[in-house]
């Protein structure tokens, strides 16, 4: 499997393309769980905190004033469920940070991922990261990587609140937008879920799939979009 892609822009998705799919379910959710309950607690003034819990309670349709047992049962329903939402993704992310900041979250990437990152960085590429992890949590999770620390790598972060839901064609336009505008056949995507390149595809990007051994979408019908089972198979023409 290979893919040649003339591009400016490289825009990747985390779970399952950069890290193992384990790295979130099971590192970075398994650290949030227990903690969820305590940052709410200890943060009622914090605003990202107050309005995530009221979104929780929206969402869920629990009462305005339910308790933050209540929210954390919803909130580790929707981990069970790798839902992403955005409240659940904005708490996360608090934790994560905080997380990595101590040095108790250290991420590790796929073997092909850093040195292919950095040669398309060193030959004039862009590279920017649509997850639906937050910002806050994404930022965090490059800077302290078993590869040292990769923030500088990255020239935007982009998620489910700035950008807009990953299978959604809009979400890869208000991108292209916050990249600056580059002619959008300029911006290749990487990701593993189909549904994900199929609207970086309508937005008129370039998208390849990462097909990668042992993960969820492995064997996966990628369609008509490039698939490659790693970093190494992908051969990025730099346009101006
Ligand atoms: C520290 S970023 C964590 C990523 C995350 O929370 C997640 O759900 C990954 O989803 P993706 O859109 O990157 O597949
Ligand atoms: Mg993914």
């Amino acid at each position: 499997m290979s893919a040649s892609v003339a591009a400016r822009w490289v825009v990747v998705d985390i779970e399952g393309t950069l890290t193992p799919t384990s790295q979130v379910h099971v590192v970075l959710y398994d650290y949030a769980r227990p903690r969820l309950g305590p940052w709410i607690e200890a943060h009622p003034d914090d605003p990202v905190v107050r309005d995530a819990v009221a979104e929780v309670r929206a969402e869920a349709g629990l009462a305005p004033d339910a308790g933050t047992a209540e929210v954390v049962a919803v909130l580790h329903g929707w981990m069970d469920a790798d839902r992403k939402a955005a409240p659940l993704k904005a708490l996360q992310g608090l934790i994560w940070q905080d997380g990595y900041a101590r040095g108790e979250l250290v991420t590790d990437y796929f073997g092909d991922v850093v040195p292919n990152l950095r040669a398309w960085k060193d030959r004039g590429l862009g590279l920017a990261v649509f997850s639906s992890g937050s910002v806050a949590g994404q930022v965090a999770s490059f800077s302290n990587t078993t590869s040292g620390d990769l923030r500088p790598l990255f020239a935007a972060h982009f998620d489910t609140v700035n950008a807009g839901p990953k299978r959604e064609r809009a979400s890869y336009e208000a991108i292209a937008a916050g990249l600056g505008g580059p002619r959008p056949e300029q911006v290749v995507f990487l990701s593993d879920v189909p549904a994900e390149l199929d609207a970086a595809v309508a937005a008129g990007w370039r998208a390849v799939g990462l097909a990668r051994a042992g993960e969820p979408f492995a064997d996966a019908d990628f369609g008509a979009h490039p698939v490659v089972g790693g970093f190494d198979e992908i051969d990025i023409e730099v346009v101006a």
